[in-house]
Order: structure tokens, then C-alpha cells, then sequence
């Protein structure tokens, strides 16, 4: 029976959303503004890479083609000098937020038609009484933040005093998200993921998409780092999706990084979690020699959005495209005769646009499998969750809750 793997390259968007104007993002393109500076020499990191980006089995699936699609040009560097061996084309979203949930559930089959709750860009963004709730509850005597932040920014800044004074770090984004930081050892893990259980439900009337733990270790400012132990506390999605569809039918289920957290851990069946790029690609690979037939992978690589996007880093951001490209072979010679690839991303967060947000675009999405055919321009993600469903022969998607 045919198998599906769906990888999403976390916010490896290609440009060319019709609505991107709305979120302030007109001319946004993560791949494309990356290949741009590649070119011109701007993305050189001594010891890590130099030179045009090198994404030459990305190509070969039709990446640049899929550029095309989404924006009417080939970035620099990812024209095919054959036909692509992929089925390629690139999809627009349709939810409204441009936030990883959101991304994953449309691609699943379950587009978010409900406008999320956002915290304000201003000098305080979480109201009084929410913060009062979560001291009380929570046993803390106070926060330190309070405001929209980059995640790395915010430790280096306020990570001392938060260690002196017992506050959790709390901040927000353009996402729909309550994050906290606390440190590992000073603060505690466990207690980190308690407080974040207590914000989750308070948060819940808000219609806050995650609660995020966001732990570090380190002494001081110059050495605070993020540590793998980040967990997202999600609202599940509103919907059905090949998830369900998946565990319904009783099919081998196997989701690799963050997609446990992003589903809120429905039918996310073997859940196999890994820290880093090359990990999760290790984890892939072991799915695809674990997963049984007629079975469904789902893996998220978290890196390029979290290390490199978010952290306005070309250079970096350029050097994880180059690794995942020269794992994919790998990935490729495992498959068995039937199995069907779609690498696709959840947004953009394209690492040459202004602040630290995601950035709305539309997403390459590239299949490599038994029969490969053109896919054009899809007018939402859900068609993925359309070719998954019909490759591995599954019930249309019906309510879990029924
Ligand atoms: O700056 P950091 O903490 O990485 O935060 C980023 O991660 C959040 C969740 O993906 C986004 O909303 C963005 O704010
Ligand atoms: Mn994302
Ligand atoms: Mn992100």
C-alpha cells in the first residue's frame, strides 16, 4: 500500500501572496531574497558557505519552477537545465494568519476561518487583568517584558534581572502567541511548563493560538542560549484533518519534531521529537524505513524559521537550504516504489524583510513520487492534505468529534 511524507520547511515561503499587502508584506520572498544575496556575494559566512545558493536536488523537484509560479521569476541560481523530475507548483493561503498553526492545519485539510486573538504592539501588551490571573495562579510575583520582542533579543536583555527576581519573560509577536522564557536551571523546567499550562487556559478566551515554554540555560547576557526544550501549547485545530483521517482509517501515523505540539497532539500517532535540522532529517529517515504501508509522515524543520528567519540571518538561513538539499538524496533512496514526497513550508519569514515576523507568501510545493504531475498555481495548502488523502487512499476527512 502507498505511504505519504509531508516535510514542511518551516517558513521557506517563495514570494507572490495576492494578499500580502494586507499583513504589510508586500514583496516579501524568503527564497528569493536569500538567492539574491547569494548572488551578489552577501551571503558568504566564512567556513559555512560562499557564493550563489546550491539547491541542486531542490531544483531537480522543480523548486525554481515553483518560483516562477508564485512570482513570474526564477531567483538566481535555481533555474533546471532538465525538466523537472517532481510534480511542482506553489500554493496561496487562505487562512487568516500567517503563523505556524495555521500553516500546518490548512496543509492538513483544515483551514483557520476564524480571525485569531493578537496581543497589541504597544508599551504593555498583555491586558492587566490576564497578568494579575496568571501571578495569582501561578504562584509568581510578576513578568518581566510585556511586550512584542524577538525571542533571542528579550533573554539577552531581561535574562539577568529574570534570574535576581523570579519573573518569567513574557512576550508576544505579530503570531497569535503568549511566550515565555524562563531559565532552565534557575527558574526550572518543570515550573516553566506549569506556568504556561496555567497561561494556556487563561489565554484560552482570547483565542491565543500557542502558549510557547521558552527555556534557556547560561550565566549572563553574552551567554544565554535557547534550549531544546521549547513546547508549544496549542489549541487543537477546529477541524478535521489527514491526521484524523489517517488514525480513523487505523493507518501507521509517524510526526516528527513539532507537529505533535502543532496538532495538540491529535492523531499525531508516533510522535518523534528532535532537536535540529540534521536530527529531525535523522528522524525522517528512520520513518521512512519504520513507517508502515499505507502509513503517513509528517515532519516539521523548525530551524530555518526559529535559528535563521526570525533571526533576520541570510547567510545562515542559506547554509540550512544547502544541508537539507544535500540530505534530500538520502531521504529519496529510501522511498519504495509506491511512496509519495510533497516538501512544502507554512508561511515566510524572509530573513532580508524589516523586524523579526513571519512574512505572508505563498509556499513551493514539490511532490516526487509514482506518477508526477504539474500541479500549477493551488489557490490554498489544503490541496496537499487533497493529494495525501487520495495517495494513501483514506476516507474524506470526517469530524473527530463525531
Ligand atoms: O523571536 P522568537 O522567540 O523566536 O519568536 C518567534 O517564534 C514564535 C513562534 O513561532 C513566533 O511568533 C515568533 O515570535
Ligand atoms: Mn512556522
Ligand atoms: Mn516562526
Amino acid at each position: 500500500m502507498a505511504r505519504a511524507f509531508v516535510l514542511v520547511l518551516d517558513s521557506v515561503g517563495i514570494g507572490g501572496a495576492p494578499d500580502a499587502a494586507r499583513y504589510g508584506d508586500a514583496g516579501a520572498d524568503t527564497i528569493g531574497h536569500i538567492a539574491e544575496a547569494c548572488a551578489r556575494g552577501a551571503a558568504d559566512r566564512d567556513g559555512v558557505r560562499a557564493g550563489s545558493l546550491m539547491l541542486p536536488n531542490l531544483v531537480r523537484l522543480g523548486l525554481g519552477e515553483a518560483c516562477r509560479l508564485a512570482t513570474g521569476r526564477v531567483p538566481p541560481g535555481l533555474a533546471a537545465d532538465a525538466p523537472p523530475i517532481g510534480g511542482f507548483g506553489c500554493a496561496t493561503e487562505t487562512s487568516r494568519g500567517k503563523d505556524t498553526p495555521s500553516g500546518h492545519w490548512e496543509i492538513a485539510g483544515c483551514p483557520v476561518t476564524f480571525d485569531w486573538g493578537y496581543f497589541p504592539n504597544t508599551v504593555q501588551s498583555f491586558p492587566p487583568d490576564l497578568i494579575a490571573a496568571l501571578c495569582g495562579e501561578a504562584h509568581i510575583p510578576g513578568i518581566l517584558g510585556d511586550r512584542h520582542a524577538s525571542g533571542t533579543e528579550i533573554i539577552a536583555t531581561l535574562g539577568e534581572e529574570h534570574i535576581r527576581s523570579g519573573k518569567p519573560i513574557c512576550y508576544t509577536s505579530a503570531d497569535s502567541v503568549f511566550q515565555i522564557a524562563a531559565h532552565e536551571e534557575a527558574f526550572g523546567l518543570a515550573r516553566l511548563y506549569e506556568v504556561c499550562r496555567v497561561a494556556r487556559r487563561l489565554v484560552d478566551t482570547l483565542t491565543i493560538g500557542r502558549v510557547i515554554a521558552r527555556p534557556f540555560t547560561g550565566t549572563s547576557a553574552s551567554d544565554f542560549v535557547r534550549t531544546g526544550n521549547r513546547k508549544d501549547f496549542a489549541v487543537p485545530p477546529p477541524g478535521p484533518t489527514i491526521l484524523d483521517a489517517a488514525a480513523a482509517a487505523d493507518r501507521d501515523v509517524i510526526t516528527i519534531g513539532k507537529i505533535g505540539d502543532i496538532f495538540a497532539h491529535r492523531g499525531t500517532g508516533r510522535e518523534w521529537p528532535a532537536t535540529g535540522n540534521a536530527a529531525l532529517f535523522d528522524r525522517t529517515l528512520d520513518g521512512a524505513d519504520a513507517l508502515a504501508d499505507g502509513g503517513l509522515l509528517f515532519a516539521n524543520f523548525i530551524d530555518f524559521d526559529s535559528l535563521y528567519g526570525h533571526r533576520r540571518d541570510v547567510a545562515g538561513y542559506a547554509a540550512a537550504l544547502e544541508a537539507f538539499d544535500r540530505r534530500l538524496p538520502a531521504l529519496l533512496a529510501r522511498l519504495r516504489t509506491d511512496d509519495l514526497v510533497v516538501i512544502t513550508a507554512d508561511h515566510g519569514c524572509d530573513p532580508t524583510w524589516p523586524g523579526t515576523d513571519h512574512t505572508r507568501e505563498q509556499v513551493p510545493v514539490l511532490t516526487y513520487g509514482p506518477a508526477p504531475a504539474p500541479l500549477g498555481a493551488l489557490p490554498t495548502y489544503a490541496a496537499i492534505a487533497a493529494l495525501v488523502i487520495k495517495h494513501i487512499d483514506v476516507c474524506p476527512l470526517t469530524d473527530p468529534h463525531a
